[in-house]
């Protein structure tokens, strides 16, 4: 292996450490505690391990927790009243509703209908314009722990090719715009690009999300870059076991650590400094709504 690996599971510890002297600071200073509120819609076990660790990660920095963990069948009406009651309380400093939702809810109107102010997902449209017009926001999550990991990993990225595989709402498209603010020259490929190999090799910086387990193969990666692999992809692994499975990302990670300068795990790279980044956003909005001085290094 010839990639230095970038270690998300390390960066995600100091990233939390830092939250919590915020906390107690605000507490201690203030006699406040940021809280965060998680909205779970049905029994998906992925999405309740992912809730559960997000808690726990929660109370650990010193915050407080509130989880809502409502039936799959929840009327739309049901939740917006959840939503309605979460942006008044104020207690909540930050309210995430895990996605996707069920089919039958309508997930634009249900983010739309969260106060901008307590959006720590980002995904609200306030702050989905916000980002785009480089004014102050909350940042998704996924997005501003790739960033922080590249610029602790190579300074400035002014000038540098970005190649972001995948234009989601809630990785692609706030990732691509967060490489623009940092004066990246960016590219946004997707499942109709034509030539994604020929792509991928012009990144100095290559962002990998798409949900293909292993798609992207080392000789797509320009000898040198640096790898992002957002991909969190469950597969099966008859090595460990029968009906035992293991975690993958978006990149083949042995071919791509032979070429790239540097490179994320899964697990262990983004995935933890996504919850980190949540436990941040919490702390910023909690200061936001109190009118203190923001935390530094914590937002983008
Ligand atoms: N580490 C973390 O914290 C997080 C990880 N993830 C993981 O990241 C991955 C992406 O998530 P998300 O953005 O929500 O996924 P989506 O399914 O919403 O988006 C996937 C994107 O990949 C594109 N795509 C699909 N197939 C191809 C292909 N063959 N070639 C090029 N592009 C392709 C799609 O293109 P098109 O638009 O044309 O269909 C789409 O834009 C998943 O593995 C997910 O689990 C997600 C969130 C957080
Ligand atoms: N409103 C909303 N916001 C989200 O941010 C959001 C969401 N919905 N829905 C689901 C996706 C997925 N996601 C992950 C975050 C952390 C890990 C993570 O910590 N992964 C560990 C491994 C965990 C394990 O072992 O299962 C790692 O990569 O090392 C994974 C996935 C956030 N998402």
């Amino acid at each position: 292996m010839r990639a230095e690996l970038i270690d998300g599971k390390a960066f995600a510890g100091k990233i939390r450490a830092q939250v919590a002297e915020n906390v107690a600071r605000l507490k201690s200073g203030h006699g406040l505690t940021p809280g965060l509120a998680v909205v779970l819609v049905g029994e998906d076990p992925a999405s309740e391990v992912y809730v559960r660790s997000k808690g726990k990660q929660t109370l650990e920095a010193g915050m407080a927790s509130f989880e809502h963990k409502l039936p799959s069948d929840t009327a739309q009406a049901d939740l917006l009243a959840l939503i309605a009651q979460l942006n008044g309380d104020a207690s909540v400093h930050g309210i995430l509703v895990q996605l996707p939702l069920p089919d039958h809810l309508d997930s634009d109107l249900v983010i739309n209908a969260i106060d901008p102010a307590k959006d720590v997902d980002g995904f609200h449209i306030s702050n989905v314009g916000l980002l785009g017009t480089g004014q102050k926001s909350m940042v998704p999550c996924t997005p501003l722990g790739c960033l922080m990991m590249l610029r602790d990993q190579l300074g400035s990225l002014s000038g540098l090719n970005a190649v972001v595989v995948g234009r989601s709402n809630i990785v692609g498209k706030p990732m691509a715009q967060l490489l623009l603010g940092d004066s990246c020259t960016v590219t946004i490929a997707h499942s109709r690009t034509r030539d994604l190999a020929a792509v991928c090799r012009r990144a100095d910086i290559l962002v990998a999300a798409v949900g293909r387990p292993k798609m992207i193969p080392g000789d797509w990666i320009k000898p040198g870059a640096t790898v992002i692999d957002v991909g969190i992809n469950r597969i099966p692994a008859p090595e460990k076991g029968e009906g035992k499975t293991r975690l993958v990302g978006d990149v083949h990670f042995d071919s791509a650590a032979e070429v790239a300068g540097a490179i994320t795990p899964v697990p262990g790279g983004v995935g933890p400094m996504t919850i980190a980044c949540l436990l941040a956003n919490t702390v910023t909005a909690c200061c936001r709504a109190h009118g203190l001085p923001e935390p530094t290094g914590l937002t983008a």
